[in-house]
């Protein structure tokens, strides 16, 4: 038995499509037919296209009839709850008297696409239902074909397939995180304020639950054996063929004994399977008598303190963080989990996010430095060129970055991270072979335990991005997009020596956007950055954070996104259209959390 194959029991939402018609007889009577296509059409263009968490398609709900009144419309939305439908489409190609067929229910993120045809009023209907939502409080994402298409014509052109795609991508995320928990293990990390649990955050903009197990848990079940210990011999084979051990970087007085070192895998590798279990339960434990062990916390994410009652005396959870987050271990090719070091949960929910619009591993990372030009002449006597000839930042934290993030996956021969069920076997091997699992220092680590010493193959398109909570704001949303560089080896070797080199470090450069006051600079980047942490994601997945957000009601405070990328609701433009970054503040401020 695979103990992450009941990750998913519940299941998942469903999107759910809304074919609306004119209920005059003969209009519908000409209509009705076409305008099921046109749901049909985007139900095989959603279902083609976006994946669950687990990899499977995600399932799309087409109405059985074309709605024309209160009453269907009543219907339908029962209908709908029911099936778990998390994520709304309304399709229609004619008038359909917006406020009698209009859907009500403002936490659902819902789309209208009015096929653009001038025989009948499709897009005069949107723009009259768009008009009502707004009036009424329930912003809804508008898509509006440019080019008229012809009545029957079926097909979804291009920039609608687009819009459809980036709403209900975000919406899936957006629907994902509703009821689900995160999971604290430990409290605040060597007072990093990231790691205080907000719980009005995750009630009211994720719609969220927050539970917490104190670290003593963790002892508990490894002294009472509260795992599988079958599993357990399964992983301890698996790491002594796949983690090689690295360089131990402490003085030899400090080091510990070979014996000591086996402990401390034996305790990191039941450190992660006690948290996964922990986070998503595990029927293996109620087989031992352990039925409330067995239950998990339903988490979708979570984080582990360490530091520093755990980790002052107990191997740090870097083992633990590293395997969890990457998209593999002893049992096989799986979706990552969501761990953050430190329980900076503000960054666990930005990996998350990240993950649940672009379906890889995340990297958890320190913001640690920006390198200049001439910094790095300075210390290294190379003069930094190419994507790096206005400087680059380095990214390095131990535990959670993804073994995914070494790059060793390829796409068409390019470095990439993908999405679990597209990565191959051979695959796996090369992340695991880039990796050196280093003792960690013992000066800040007392307790012994085994960092993940990686760097990231340059070359990669990948978002960095990060929530942060502003007093008197609430969370606001940050991100860049950018891609990783190579660094000649003897570089990275003297720069990273300066740091904590048994630490994975991905070097990064933002895009930069001329005269953009933030972006115009590498160096304003990491001075603007608004944590210690950042999560990065394969791809360049900022439209769709940013369509997330404002689903969510979280403004974005700092992009690099061109204009033409940015698709929010309608009701946004009424908040201003000259400076867009305005507007999204005063309409999430209008708004408020998704969840009131
Ligand atoms: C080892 C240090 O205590 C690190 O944990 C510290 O630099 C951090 O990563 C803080 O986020
Ligand atoms: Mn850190």
């Amino acid at each position: 038995m695979n103990p992450n194959s009941h990750r998913y029991e519940g299941g998942f939402p469903k999107i759910g499509i809304r074919p609306i018609v004119d209920r005059r007889k003969l209009v519908k009577a000409a209509l009705a037919e076409s305008t099921m296509n046109l749901a049909r059409e985007a139900a095989a263009e959603i279902t083609a296209v976006l994946r669950n968490p687990d990899g499977s398609p995600v399932e799309v709900v087409i109405f059985e009839s074309c709605i024309s009144g209160m009453t269907e419309a009543a219907t339908c939305a029962e209908q709908f709850r029911k099936e778990g439908v998390g994520v709304l489409v309304s399709v229609s190609s004619g008038w359909c008297y917006p406020l009698e067929t209009m859907e009500m229910d403002p936490t659902l993120p819902h789309a209208v696409w009015g096929f653009n045809g001038t025989e009948r009023p499709g897009a005069v209907y949107l723009a009259a239902l768009h008009a009502a939502h707004n009036q009424k409080g329930l912003p809804i994402f508008k898509i509006y074909g440019r080019h008229i298409q012809d009545q029957h014509e079926g097909k979804l052109p291009q920039d609608v397939r687009d819009q459809l795609i980036r709403f209900t991508r975000a919406g899936m995320a957006a629907a994902l995180l509703r009821g689900k928990s995160y999971l604290s293990i430990g409290s605040v990390s060597m007072g990093i304020a990231g790691c205080i649990v907000d719980e009005n955050f995750y009630q009211r903009y994720l719609g969220m639950r927050n539970a917490y197990v104190d670290m003593t848990e963790v002892r508990r079940r490894m002294e009472k054996h509260i795992y599988d210990e079958q599993e357990f011999q399964k992983a301890m084979a698996w790491a002594a063929l796949h983690c090689k051990e690295g360089p131990d970087p402490n003085p030899e007085s400090v080091q510990i004994s070979p014996e000591s070192k086996l402990k401390n895998w034996e305790t990191s590798i039941r450190m992660t399977m006690i948290v996964r279990d922990l986070m998503i339960g595990n029927p293996r434990l109620a087989e031992k008598g352990y039925e409330e062990e067995a239950y998990g916390y339903n988490a979708i994410a979570s984080g582990f303190q360490g530091q520093r009652e755990w980790t002052d005396h107990l191997p740090s959870a870097d083992v633990l963080e590293a395997v969890l987050c990457s998209s593999f271990d002893w049992n096989g090719i799986r979706e990552p989990y969501m761990i953050a070091t430190e329980n900076d949960n503000l960054n666990a929910i930005t990996m998350l996010l990240n993950h649940y619009v672009s379906y890889t591993a995340q990297i958890f990372a320190d913001v640690r430095a920006y390198w200049s030009p001439e910094a790095v002449e300075r210390v290294t006597g190379w003069r930094a060129d190419g994507m790096a000839a206005s400087g680059f930042i380095h990214l390095i934290n131990s535990g959670p970055a993804a073994l995914d993030g070494t790059g060793e996956q390829q796409r068409d021969g390019q470095p990439v991270m993908k999405p679990h069920w597209e990565i191959k076997e051979h695959e796996v091997q090369a992340c695991l072979d880039a990796v050196s699992w280093r003792p960690t220092y013992m000066d800040q680590f007392a307790g012994g335990g085994y960092s993940t010493d990686y760097t990231s193959r340059g070359g990669m398109p990948v978002t960095m991005a990060r929530i942060n909570l502003i007093s008197g704001l609430g969370p606001v949303l940050q991100l860049a997009e950018g891609y990783t560089i190579d660094l000649p080896e003897a570089v990275h070797e003297q720069l990273d020596l300066r740091t904590t080199p048994t630490w994975p470090t991905t070097w990064f450069v933002p895009r930069l956007v001329a005269d953009d006051p933030v972006f115009g600079d590498v160096y304003t980047v990491m001075e603007a950055w608004g944590s210690n942490h950042c999560a990065v994601s394969y791809g360049h997945i900022g439209e769709d954070l940013i369509t997330l957000a404002s689903m969510l009601r979280i403004p974005v405070n700092m992009h690099n996104i061109e204009t033409s990328r940015i698709f929010r609701p309608s009701a946004w433009s009424a908040f201003g259209t000259k400076d867009l970054e305005a507007a999204d503040y005063r309409a999430c401020a209008a708004y408020g959390p998704l969840y009131g």
